[in-house]
């Protein structure tokens, strides 16, 4: 493992009847993003938290340069809780300093923390301000100043994108590129997948609490099916259904998403879209992770 890796080892853990986790692993290097999708209860906050050592596994490791965490270790995470948890009445500044020092800087290193993170993330003229008089989305930011106050080695954080505006958006990817490029592994869970795609070098897909598949966004969309784009304007609906080796996607306007195995001729499929008139386009690509994340949610469902 190269050092200061963040790795999962094996780690499952029951609440009673469920199993929210099921010998799950996985592995974030220094300086590399990973995007931590999966359906909602699929296991992503339960695998967060037990990474930070604020609930403990029923079994496996978690470790951190070939370590075991430690206090030491776990004190130099950055971690944004979903569920948040900052003190809603407490000043921006205040809390920011407060959790700075409580991470062991002193107060003047706290303090250009406070200084630099909050003039990064563009919430400088609110520092002064109850964290509760916040818009949601600047209350977001101050969280994720409070995940990196302390100069983290790693960061964990849930759902970070959840909730905000374009702006932030960027604000908070530019962020995350830049830890990433300094070397701190950085592992984020999200829904937005268009997100995961453009952002993360690699991608954990968990389903009911298993990695069911890890790779970046290029191997995983190389791993699937190929398709094939077809805009032929004045073709029936059903144009391609028969077609050896074709499965339509998507279609719409008369522009059609095909997917192909290995028995598919396009060679055919071009002759058969050129039969229904003029064709526009012919484009093959790889699905997007959106459609293959869909496809394994539609497997969990087809099981
Ligand atoms: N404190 C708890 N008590 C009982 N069950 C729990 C508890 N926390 C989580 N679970 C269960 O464990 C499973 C995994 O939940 P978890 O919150 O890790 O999923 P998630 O992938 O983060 O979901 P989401 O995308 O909705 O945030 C779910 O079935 C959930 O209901």
């Amino acid at each position: 493992m190269p050092e200061g890796a963040l790795e999962v080892d094996r780690i499952s853990k029951r609440y009673g009847d469920v199993v929210a986790l099921d010998e799950m692993s996985l592995t974030v290097r220094p300086g590399e993003m990973l995007g931590f999708v999966g359906s909602n209860g699929a296991g992503k906050t339960t695998t967060m938290r037990i990474a930070l050592g604020v609930l403990a596994a029923d079994s496996g490791d978690v470790r951190y340069d070939d370590a075991p965490i430690d206090r030491t270790v776990r004190t130099r995470i950055g971690y944004m809780p979903e569920e948040r948890g900052l003190y809603p009445k407490m000043k921006v500044l205040e809390q920011l300093q407060y959790l700075g020092e409580l991470h062991g800087l002193s107060r003047a290193e706290a303090a250009r923390a406070v200084n630099l993170w909050t003039e990064r993330l563009g919430i400088a003229e609110r520092r002064g301000d109850q964290l509760q008089k916040l818009s949601l989305g600047n209350q977001q930011r101050v969280q994720l100043a409070a995940a990196l106050i302390h100069d983290p080695a790693v960061l964990i954080l849930d759902e970070p994108f959840s909730g905000l505006d374009p702006v932030a958006v960027e604000v908070m990817s530019d962020v995350l590129r830049e830890m990433r490029d300094r070397g701190v592994p950085v592992i984020f869970s999200s829904h937005q997948l268009e997100l995961v795609q453009r952002l993360c070098d690699r991608v954990g897909i968990v389903r009911r609490g298993r990695m069911i598949a890890d790779g970046t966004v290029e191997e995983l969309r190389s791993s699937a099916p190929p398709q094939l784009t077809v805009h032929a304007p004045q073709a029936p609906a059903d144009w391609a259904e028969g077609l050896q080796g074709v499965s339509v996607v998507d279609s719409a306007n008369g522009r059609t998403t095909l997917q192909l195995d290995e028995t598919a001729d396009d060679q055919q499929i071009l002759r058969a879209a050129l039969d229904t008139g003029p064709v526009h386009e012919f484009s093959r690509a790889r699905p997007s992770l959106t459609e293959l994340f869909r496809d394994v949610v539609t497997e969990e469902t087809d099981e």
